[in-house]
């Protein structure tokens, strides 16, 4: 069981988001789990995932915290991350310590989501709000969430769109809330995973840049097409 109060995460310390969904090359077989331990052997001091079956491999790999999440595309709906009250209790009876959810101001969601936080808190695991504005903080801190991350900042047609981490919004936010701010999302590059330290972020979590190949392949690509 998760002790949700005190830090979850060693401040300052970098999570790994080791996921790969249906249509990607790394998906499938023990390959998240391996790039978890991997993350693990370096020093990451938690891990975010999507799915019940790679949330239990990398619980059996690894013995950070586990950020888990489901995406699920809902007909009719643009909220993928832990849509339901259903994902929540899977992610935890996985053995995530977290589970990550969509608490964005997008079809009533501020309203809905209170069901599927109270879950998480009564099966013992920790909350991490994904929010895509300051305003989106400032209510899921209401709403008791445990963490906030600026994971979805980008991805919402209100949010600041760039091809840069927020690093604005992850200031504002970490000025305005008292529960951790974990900056998420674009993070390409050891140096904007510090800057985002020096912007109050309490922890950062890195994804594509670390364990997504094909991507990190397209860069180079992309950086050499221009010569
Ligand atoms: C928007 C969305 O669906 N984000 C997802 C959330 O879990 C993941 O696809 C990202 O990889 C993760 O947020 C980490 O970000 P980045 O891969 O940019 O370091």
């Amino acid at each position: 069981m998760t002790q949700r109060s005190g830090e979850l995460f060693p401040a300052k310390g970098l999570i790994v988001s080791c996921q790969a969904l249906p249509h990607e090359p790394l998906r499938g077989g023990d390959t998240m789990a391996k790039m978890a331990r991997a993350a693990v052997e370096a020093g990451a001091v938690g891990i975010r995932t999507n799915g019940v079956f790679d949330i239990l491999a990398i619980k059996q790999e690894v013995s950070v915290p586990v950020i888990g999440l489901i995406k699920r595309d809902i007909a009719g709906s643009d909220i993928f991350i832990t849509p339901t009250i259903n994902e929540v209790q899977a992610i935890v009876l996985a053995g995530a310590d977290v589970v990550a959810l969509d608490v964005t101001d997008r079809e009533g969601r501020l309203e809905a989501v209170e069901p599927l936080i109270a879950l998480a808190h009564k099966m013992g695991a920790a909350v991490m709000a994904d929010i895509s504005t300051l305003e989106e903080g400032i209510a899921a801190e209401r709403l008791g969430v445990d963490l906030i991350g600026t994971t979805l900042s980008g991805y919402t047609s209100y949010s600041r769109q760039s091809d840069e981490p927020d690093f604005e919004l992850l200031q504002q936010l970490s000025e305005a809330v008292k529960i951790p701010v974990v900056a998420e999302g674009r993070i390409w590059t050891p140096e904007e995973a510090a800057k985002a330290l020096e912007c109050g972020a309490a922890n950062v979590v890195v994804g594509s840049a670390i364990t997504r190949p094909q991507l990190i392949t397209a860069r180079y690509i992309k950086a050499m097409s221009r010569r």
